[in-house]
């Protein structure tokens, strides 16, 4: 332990503090950390994971500056990052300095021609079609491709998204959109990716911190569901590329995939970071998060209109108002519909990424007060910082009203909540998400009413969700669909 380290406890054998971690929340290691830094007394603590030194950050405000520190940007070269490529680091999520920059800025750049990341109509009117498709399917027209996750006038969440929100992100990324004899694929590759997401859980540390438990116990730590998620994107993924390699018109570029493609032939011969398999990593850095998180945060935002009916009543009101009933909400309602975003945000606070993703010290720093070496990894404990009753009154109460203007109703300009980060390495995909989950909501609280089936208790945020890279509802989640008249 450096001098002027933060408090923590004494590393213990082979799993280092995950022991204590994993015994005392073993569901909830986000919980565990902030538990442990009120015994310490220190918003800011450090953990050993196996032998990487890990320091966490507890608190709204200490979050926030760890988020956006200078010299945090870095990400951890870990067993879990290299088994995804080929025991190489690639792609945008795990990878940093020089070579992450680069395809960072490339990817959003060229991503923005085909409408990610700000406004674009025929994007828009493209997601539209997509959130139709689901419109139709709660109306009751549900196609022998829909059966997986419609039956009885019950829905599966979050799987009945998968599908039409995959869509909305291949469109941008390949310039195409699957069938509908190809939703059920979808939708069993999106179930595999939230077995890989939510094998980020304890387990997944313990994992990186011995990796070599895979050999004894392959099914155990979450490593099979972490492979056999991981190969199956990769498997769609290099389906994909060779599609358009073997299709690939220089003057007829149909999305970034194509762009990329470009790009790599006029590299042709220069040793740069234009790679078919950076290629195939940013696809899928892209591609996972709209096939997972985005239902994901919809299944919870129905979730909350379960709990909460007046809430979602509310909602249906405004959007009746401003949009009426004939036609789908769209972008430029948005900014009309306060409480319908105030849902969403309030949505994405309570359930988003809890403790995101690791961030790496780059290099020695000092950090509020405290001596951080190089290479130290990074946890922003972002769960703790949503649920800081300092800044949020009851936190662990649904209240979308909380992002709003008590006089006005508008929203607050502060948002204070950051469940896409900040900073340099803030969520690539932030304002697509927004958008798309925005248009998606907004048709679900305009058309319909959803209820529990048979009387079934609402599942507990805190209880029953499960926790990994994001949190996920529970399994096997029918819930009951009635159109709102
Ligand atoms: C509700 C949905 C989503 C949530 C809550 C979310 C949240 C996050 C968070 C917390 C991070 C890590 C930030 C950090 O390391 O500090 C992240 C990174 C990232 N997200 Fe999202 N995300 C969502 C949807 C999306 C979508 C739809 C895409 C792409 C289409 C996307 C692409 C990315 C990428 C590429 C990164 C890595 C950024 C980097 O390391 O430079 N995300 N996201």
């Amino acid at each position: 332990r450096p001098p002027n380290y933060p408090p923590g406890p004494p590393r213990l054998p082979l799993w280092g503090n995950l022991w204590q971690v994993m015994l005392r929340d073993y569901r909830s290691p986000h919980k565990a950390l902030l538990a442990l830094s009120k015994d310490y007394c220190s918003a800011l603590i450090s953990v050993y994971v196996g032998a990487f030194p890990v320091v966490v950050a507890n608190d709204h405000e200490t979050v926030h500056a760890m988020l956006s520190h200078p010299a945090f940007q870095g990400r951890p070269d870990c067993f879990t990052a290299r088994i995804r490529s080929f025991n190489r680091l690639h792609g945008i999520f795990f990878t940093d300095g020089d070579y992450w920059a680069q395809q960072r800025r490339f990817s959003l750049r060229h991503l923005r021609d085909y409408g990610f990341g700000r406004r674009f109509d025929k994007l828009e009117a493209m997601v539209l079609e997509e959130v139709q498709g689901i419109v139709n399917i709660l109306k009751g027209s549900v196609s022998p491709y829909d059966k997986d996750v419609a039956r009885d006038g019950r829905v599966l969440l979050p799987e009945l998204f998968a599908a039409h929100s995959t869509n909305t992100v291949l469109a941008v990324l390949t310039g195409t959109r699957l069938p509908p004899e190809q939703y059920p694929l979808a939708r069993d590759l999106s179930r595999l990716i939230k077995g890989f997401q939510r094998a980020g859980n304890a387990s997944g540390g313990a994992l990186d911190a011995t990796p070599w438990l895979r050999f004894l116990t392959p099914s155990g730590f979450g490593f099979k569901d972490y492979k056999t998620g991981n190969d199956a994107l990769l498997d769609f993924m290099s389906r994909q590329i060779s599609e358009h390699k073997g299709s690939f018109d220089g003057e007829a570029i149909r999305g970034f995939c194509d762009k990329y493609l470009l790009e790599m032939q006029g590299r042709a011969g220069e040793n740069s970071s234009f790679t078919e398999l950076q290629l195939l990593l940013t696809l899928m850095d892209y591609f996972f998060p709209a096939s997972t998180a985005i239902p994901s945060a919809l299944a919870f935002a129905v979730l909350n209109s379960i709990a909460h009916p007046d809430k979602a009543d509310r909602a249906h009101q405004e959007i009746k108002e401003v949009v009426g009933l004939d036609r789908l909400p769209d972008l430029n309602d948005r900014v009309n519909l306060p409480y319908t975003e105030a849902f969403l945000r309030e949505t994405l606070r309570m359930t988003g990424t809890p403790l995101t993703l690791m961030h790496r010290a780059t290099e020695d720093s000092y950090f509020r007060g405290f001596y951080v070496p190089k290479d130290t990894l990074l946890v922003p404990n972002m769960w703790a910082a949503h649920h800081d009753p300092t800044v949020y009154e009851k936190p662990f109460e649904f209240m979308p009203e909380r992002f709003l203007q008590h006089h006005s109703g508008q929203l607050k300009r502060k948002d204070t909540s950051v469940p896409f980060g900040l900073g340099k390495r803030l969520c690539a995909g932030e304002t697509f998400a927004r958008q798309n989950s925005f248009l998606f909501l907004a048709a679900l609280l305009q058309g319909f009413r959803f209820t529990m089936p048979d009387g079934a208790a609402v599942p507990e945020t805190e209880e029953d969700a499960v926790f990994g890279f994001i949190m996920t509802p529970p399994d096997d989640l029918w819930v009951q669909v009635a159109e709102r008249v």
